[in-house]
């Protein structure tokens, strides 16, 4: 199993850069371990391989990389999923003038961009084969061949990858070189993923809407503690690019305006792009007024978003049952006469915590 570096928390020594503070938002345990170890592998030469799921900020760990390496030259980032195979070579490596059809000037390549500074390789795990050697190659003589060149050009350039797939499985299933593996990574650092620091997200959170509040002149939008709680309880698949997305819908659909816990599960998490256009639900409450009340908010309304409706009435049932059984599934399923696993089903999809429902 690949063994990821971490620093003692206590160690008072090693503070986090605040640069790295602004790049990089979060101060939770992890997050704080992250920084450190960044600001400590940065000014050597050792090729770093970030790893994470996607989303989770692995090109920004390796722009802190870049930042706090003292290093003079740019940070040149290349995409390998990106490329495709057949031009890849020429992007990475450049070209002399008439090495193929098309390549009617020299081209400089991204490697050789990147000389005095860093070369981040984004999806490193993507490389086809062939261009696998030439890097380990590259890497080794610190020297790179134009395509279609004779000579050698020297380089200087500090590499950082990253990837999002296991690269041990890769190197085990004869997908990537074991000699490049080992190679590249010499200093592994893993990004958690977002729902493993929800301590974060209020943070996060404030920082991207402080940095897009010249959108508005309406007011950023406030997000109440119980939307807090409802973002700390979504799973967050898609990590804290997913969280952006939040921030970008919040600015506009809630500017200068709270938002509640409903708002957050029934219009921001929401997949389903169209509730966004729907009115916002009015209280349950209203509805359980029978038909002359439903008669008169329909009156008053124009309509009813009923999915919204019957998905807050939903939500409030499974959080009352979790809060009378005292966070109990198995009892709070039979209170409300379901399957269990219809009820975990349930509080999956509708990003109901467990143990805040039963505190609540
Ligand atoms: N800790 C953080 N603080 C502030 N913004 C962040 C943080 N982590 C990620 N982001 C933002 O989230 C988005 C995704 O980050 P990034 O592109 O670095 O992720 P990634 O892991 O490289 O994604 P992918 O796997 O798709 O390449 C970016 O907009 C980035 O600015």
């Amino acid at each position: 199993m690949t063994k990821h570096y971490s620093l003692n928390m206590a160690d008072e020594t090693k503070a986090t850069d605040c640069r790295l503070d602004c790049l990089l938002v979060g101060e939770s345990p992890v997050m704080q371990g992250l920084k450190r170890l960044i600001a400590t592998v940065a000014p050597g030469h050792a090729p770093v391989m970030v790893q994470g799921a996607t989303g989770v900020g692995k090109e920004l760990v390796a722009q802190g990389i870049h930042m706090m390496s003292g290093r003079d030259g740019q940070m040149v980032a290349v995409n390998c999923a990106a490329i495709p195979a057949d031009l890849l070579e020429s992007e990475l490596f450049g070209h002399e003038k008439g090495a193929f059809t098309g390549a009617t000037e020299r081209r400089i390549g991204r490697i050789e961009q990147a000389n005095g500074g860093t070369l981040f390789l984004d999806e490193i795990g993507d490389m086809p084969a062939d261009l696998q050697a030439k890097l380990l190659r590259a890497l080794e003589s610190r020297r790179v061949q134009r395509v279609g060149g004779r000579d050698e050009v020297e380089v200087n350039f500090r590499l950082v990858t990253a990837t999002h797939r296991n690269l041990a499985d890769h190197v085990k299933a004869g997908l990537f070189r074991e000699d490049l593996f080992f190679r590249i990574n010499v200093f592994p650092m893993m990004v958690p993923d977002l729902n493993m620091r929800t301590e974060d997200i209020p943070m996060i959170l404030r920082t991207m809407m402080l940095q897009h509040r010249d959108r508005t002149d309406l007011g950023l939008p406030e997000f109440t503690q119980a939307a807090l709680k409802a973002l700390a309880a979504h799973s967050w698949p898609g990590n804290v690019r997913e969280l952006r997305n939040v921030v970008d819908r919040a600015m506009v659909l809630f500017a200068g305006r709270d938002v509640t816990a409903e708002d957050v599960r029934g219009v921001l998490l929401s997949a389903d792009m169209a509730a966004m256009n729907a009115p916002a639900p009015a209280c349950p409450e209203r509805l359980s007024q029978g038909p002359e009340g439903l008669r008169r908010v329909l009156e008053s309304e124009g309509s009813i978003n009923m999915r919204g409706y019957l998905q807050d009435i939903e939500i409030r049932l499974i959080e009352a049952a979790l809060s009378v059984n005292e966070g109990c599934v198995s009892h709070a399923a039979r209170s409300l006469k379901l399957q269990r696993t219809t009820l975990i089903e349930k509080m999956k999809k509708l990003s109901i915590d467990r143990t805040a429902a039963a505190a609540a």
